[in-house]
């Protein structure tokens, strides 16, 4: 369903389930939806259907998504327009990603209607919102510093958006919250060296924040590349660090597979 180019609504930050008297619709805003392989993590290779919401409360310089983040753009979708959409495709597995998929109430009531239906649910989200919603795999990618839109790094402008993403990007309670409710990885955006000591740093924290145990297998180094040409700079330097420290190495299969095609 190629959605990724239309523009019904502004795209906002929170959704509106319609319950209060709104007129707006249940439903979510969809930038796409289609069938693809699972390409990152410890499901790369499955058969799954990916959701892509709009909208994110952060900006990273190199969001491999823009049309969520940079420039939101979507088409709004009805819960039932989502699951018929997703009950058309031949897969037990469901991806919800954006955008920031958790900034949207109404993915709560997606994700229930996913888990009535017996699908496998992963959410991609940058671990700064808990929500409670039956999710199967919270796969999260917390933001280090290096993703942060400086001047020099902004996609758009001019780092109007630098504070905010730098105030915004770690959140200690969230993080906890996610890995003591749910089955997660944490998947880290890894570029070179100088972004370890923020990685380690970070995991000491939720160690001690968290109430549960963070095994170094549930920590993916994954290269920074949203094309071919750069993964093939970042793959086997970020592959090389993961080994230095123990941690798991993912792939961007789909990368590989379809460059940065969309609606794959
Ligand atoms: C577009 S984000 C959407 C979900 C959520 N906002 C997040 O960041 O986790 C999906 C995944 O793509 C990763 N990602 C985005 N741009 C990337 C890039 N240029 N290289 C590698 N991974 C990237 C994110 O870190 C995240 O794991
Ligand atoms: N094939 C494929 N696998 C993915 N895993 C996580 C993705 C995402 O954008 O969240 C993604 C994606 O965009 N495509
Ligand atoms: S948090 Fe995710 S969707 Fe938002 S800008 Fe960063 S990579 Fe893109
Ligand atoms: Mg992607």
């Amino acid at each position: 369903m190629p959605v990724s180019d239309s523009v019904d609504r502004e795209a906002g930050t929170e959704t509106d389930s319609g319950a209060d008297g709104d007129d707006r619709p249940e439903g979510l805003p969809i930038n796409e939806l289609f069938y693809s392989l699972q390409g990152e993590g410890t499901l790369a290779g499955v058969p799954s259907v990916f959701v892509r919401t709009s909208g994110c409360n952060l900006r990273c310089w190199f969001c491999d998504s823009y049309h969520t983040s940079w420039e939101p753009t979507h088409a709004w979708l009805g819960l039932e327009e989502i699951l018929a959409e997703i009950e058309s495709h031949e897969a037990d597995h469901v991806v919800l990603t954006g955008g920031e998929p958790l900034l949207h109430e109404e993915s709560v009531a997606l994700l229930e209607a996913l888990d009535d239906r017996s699908y496998h649910t992963t959410v991609e989200t940058n671990g700064t919102i808990y929500r409670d919603a039956p999710i199967d795999l919270a796969s999260i990618s917390p933001k280090l510093e290096s993703s942060t839109p400086t001047p020099e790094r902004d996609p758009k402008g001019d780092g109007e958006w630098e504070q905010r993403h730098e105030d915004d990007r770690i959140d200690l309670e969230a993080l906890a919250a996610l890995v003591e409710d749910y089955e997660f990885q944490l998947k880290f955006v890894v570029t070179d060296a100088e972004d370890m000591p923020e990685i380690l740093a970070l995991l000491d924290d939720l160690r001690d924040a968290a109430d549960v145990p963070i095994p170094n297998d549930d920590v993916l180094l994954m290269p920074e590349g949203a094309t071919r040409d750069r993964l093939a700079e970042t793959r086997t330097r970020v592959a090389e660090l993961a080994m230095d420290y123990g941690f798991r190495y993912t792939p961007r299969l789909h990368v590989d597979l379809w460059n940065d095609a969309p609606e794959t």
